[in-house]
């Protein structure tokens, strides 16, 4: 109500609103809603009843049609004296109609323009990327955040191994590959030396707003894509040469980071380089008449093999003076930098590789490439260089795509750089009286390069991809070579993250292990120790857990490592065997045909349960995919969907209520589908579950008594406890819950509808 406004106020007050968009007055508001009513329209036809205003309303007067303009004022004014009201009331209602629908245009106009150099933008990704545009949205934050936080890049300084400071830890990004750009990644890596920092990519809790965490990190050198072979040789390895020489060290350089990262291509070329340049060197120190020879070996599935020797199975043993010795290890004396890197190509081309989803040429094992320089005649160690390749560290979700072999090799791979990690953590902090060495074959064997009496270095190249996929693990990449720099009383000096902070859970995933659920972890617990706990320094930290022998392992990481341990235990010795090469066949633990073939002869029902779990295993991870990327499909045309109606550009709500019911349904029949095959797949795991126990028990008893029984006579044995309380308790257990139909397309399961 305008009663007690004075007239030219209001009139004021309707113009300021036809001007700005700013939330309607009350008055503009009664304007609004009556300029809506169908009467509104005839408001310039003469009215015969006479003109009403909202004064008259107000004041008791008589009622009257729509308020109009025009002839309509004159009679009123002439009755009621209130014209002057009626008009400009009248005039800022009209106005305010205009407004509103110049605004809704305006809006229409930015969308569509927004939509349009979108469109366009992505069409520029695309042509630059082959066609395979990433997700603009994200590619335009990674953009604004490297221009709002550009700033030149710090000189490549060498690394001075003379420097008090324990372990050097650089960082290689490597470039994106053209099969992540097929993929439509993003390049989520801004390597600026000393600092690297990894976008991720992450959709709030809404499930539509995008949004970019960035981990920032600083490292003694971090270089680009750009950077070559030649400028980290120049940087890192370089400075070690004469310095392992002047001062007779030993210094151990490891190439370490996710599978695919770029650790082989790094290590392989550092080796060429090194090749010339130590030569270069023995012949300017001639006066220490020294003699270069050179060790290739790798260690797969937790034992060593002799890359120089046709893969000969080698032992470690341990000497009076308590040193690790590797028997039979080949010692190749090289006279020249060709001879040299003859042996290195000799020992790469031996290595295991195997293709995986991630790599297809990914290797398996850690490769151990030492180069001694020893005193002509003498034979003693003047200096010696380590060159380690790593075997890159896996995600689960990686290796589960692949078959039960690339598993088992992965958990190993991880178990040991774990190992690695702690044995570089605990010689860094003082305080540590016991360094973990025996916790794994790696850190075993290497235990030489890093308790040396003479001066010793140890530099870490930590390499990452830059695909957006990757962009997890390369955080947890840079979190584990991070937490190399640590020293007691000091604070990590980087590692920040942006939005969230550095969570404790984010941490332990550094270590490569996963933390587990309070269930499992109960589950662990009840299980006695198998032997092979008890042997590392894990199951020595869980005996004396105040020792601090492993100083900040959880005891989920540990119970995790355990269990994991135990699982592992019968498929490492299958995996052992089938490793085990021609040469090794009829040698010192020769491991002959595979363990596998006398046991599938024996179980032929068992050959054939493994067979067809292995085929459910790939099928259940390939399902799981397809639903992930469906999903992935589905959420982003249900928030473009969603956008079109926010920005008023989808007016037919009936065909929206359609789509979104359309990709309900979809979704709704993409997991009942991955349902049915996970109940199916689950029966599988228990009936495979079943034979190796089978096969466990007939080992003990051809161990125990002599001779196998025949598989006839055997008692089957119960599914373990743990397995039938997992099968229990799960929904998906084929037992409880009833087999659900397969649906088709645009069906829906009863309980949904
Ligand atoms: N800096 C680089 N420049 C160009 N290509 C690179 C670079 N780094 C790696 N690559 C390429 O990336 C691929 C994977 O690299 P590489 O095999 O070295 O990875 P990796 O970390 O050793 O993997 P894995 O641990 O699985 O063995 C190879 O094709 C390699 O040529």
């Amino acid at each position: 109500m305008n009663v007690g406004i004075p007239s030219n106020r209001r009139t004021a007050q309707a113009g300021q609103n036809a001007g700005h968009a700013r939330p309607r007055s009350p008055e503009t508001k009664t304007g609004a809603n009556r300029a809506r009513s169908p009467a509104l329209g005839k408001s310039s036809a003469p009215n015969p009843s006479g003109p009403t205003t909202r004064s008259s309303i107000a004041s008791g007067g008589p009622p009257a049609g729509s308020v109009g303009s025009g002839s309509l004022g004159k009679g009123a004014h002439s009755a009621h004296g209130a014209q002057p009201n009626v008009r400009r009331v009248t005039s800022s209602t009209v106005e305010e109609i205009r407004r509103i629908d110049a605004n809704r245009e305006q809006r229409r106009r930015q969308a569509e323009e927004v939509r349009r150099s979108r469109q366009e933008e992505a069409a520029l990704l695309g042509a630059q990327c082959g066609g395979h545009a990433p997700d603009i949205d994200f590619h335009r934050m990674i953009q604004n955040y490297r221009q709002q936080n550009y700033r030149q890049p710090v000189r490549f300084e060498p690394l001075d191994p003379g420097a008090p400071d324990g372990v050097m830890v650089c960082v290689r990004k490597r470039p994106i590959m053209q099969h992540e750009v097929t993929n439509s990644e993003l390049d989520c890596v801004t390597a600026c030396n000393p600092c690297a920092v990894i976008h991720e990519t992450k959709l709030k809790v809404d499930g539509i707003t995008k949004c970019l965490e960035s981990h920032q990190f600083e490292f003694d050198r971090v270089f680009d894509e750009e950077c070559t072979t030649e400028d980290v040789y120049t940087t890192v390895a370089s400075p070690i040469v004469p310095w392992v020489l002047a001062k007779g060290g030993r210094a151990t350089l490891f190439a370490y980071g996710q599978t695919g990262s770029g650790k082989t291509f790094t290590m392989t070329g550092i080796q060429r380089l090194l090749t010339e340049h130590l030569f270069e060197h023995v012949r300017r120190y001639s006066a220490l008449d020294l003699t270069v020879s050179i060790s290739f070996f790798e260690i797969y599935g937790g034992r060593p093999y002799d890359l120089l020797n046709n893969r000969q199975r080698l032992e470690t043993l341990e000497d009076a003076n308590n040193e690790v010795q590797i028997a039979g290890l080949v010692e190749r004396g090289t006279a020249n930098p060709q001879e040299m890197q003859q042996c290195i190509d000799l020992g790469n081309s031996l290595r295991t590789t195997q293709g995986t989803a991630i790599n297809r040429d990914s290797s398996r094992s850690h490769a151990i490439c030492v180069v001694f320089l020893r005193k002509t005649g003498g034979g003693s160690i003047h200096g010696k260089v380590t060159l380690v390749d790593l075997a890159g560290s896996e995600r689960a979700a990686d290796s589960k795509s692949s078959i039960r072999q690339r598993r088992v090799e992965g958990a190993q791979i991880n178990k040991s750089l774990l190992a690695l990690k702690e044995c570089i953590r605990a010689m860094g902090d003082r305080r540590e009286a016991h360094v973990p060495f025996r916790a794994s074959k790696l850190t075993l064997v290497l235990r030489d390069a890093f308790i040396s009496r003479g001066p010793a270095k140890t530099i870490m190249i930590a390499c990452i991809s830059p695909g957006m996929a990757s962009a997890d693990h390369s955080v947890n990449t840079l979190r584990y070579s991070d937490r190399l720099k640590e020293h007691p009383g000091q604070h990590p000096r980087s590692g920040k993250t942006v939005e969230d902070g550095d969570s404790a859970a984010g941490r332990r995933l550094s270590t490569g292990i996963r933390t587990q659920s309070p269930d499992r972890k109960l589950q662990s617990q009840r299980r006695s120790p198998s032997p092979t706990q008890e042997r590392g320094v894990i199951a020595g930290a869980r005996q004396r857990p105040n020792s601090g022998t492993v100083p900040d392992l959880s005891k989920d990481e540990v119970f995790d490592l355990h269990s994991e341990e135990e699982l592992l235990d019968e498929d490492l010795e299958d995996l052992e065997d089938k490793h085990a090469g021609p040469c090794q066949q009829g040698g010192q633990g020769g491991g002959g045909p595979s363990a596998l073939a006398p046991a599938a002869q024996a179980f032929p029902a068992a050959s054939q349960a493994w067979a067809e779990s292995r085929h459910w295993e790939d099928r259940i991870v390939t399902q799981h995919m397809h639903a992930l990327q469906e999903d992935a499909r589905l959420l982003t045309k249900e928030s473009e969907l969603l956008s079109q109606v926010q920005q008023g550009a989808a007016y037919d709500l009936e065909w929206y209520a359609l789509e979104v019911d359309k990709i309900v349904r979809r979704k709704v029949e993409v997991y009942m589908n991955l349902m049915e095959d996970l109940a199916v797949f689950k029966t599988q795991l228990k009936r495979d579950e079943t034979h190796a126990g089978a096969r466990r028990l007939s080992r003990a008893d051809a161990r125990a008594e002599g001779p196998q029984p025949a598989p006839s006579t055997l008692n089957v044995p119960q599914t373990s406890p743990r397995l039938q309380a997992a099968m229990d308790g799960h929904p998906c257990n084929p037992q409880r819950t009833p087999r659900t139909p397969r649906l088709h397309a645009g069906e829906l399961p009863s309980d949904v509808r």
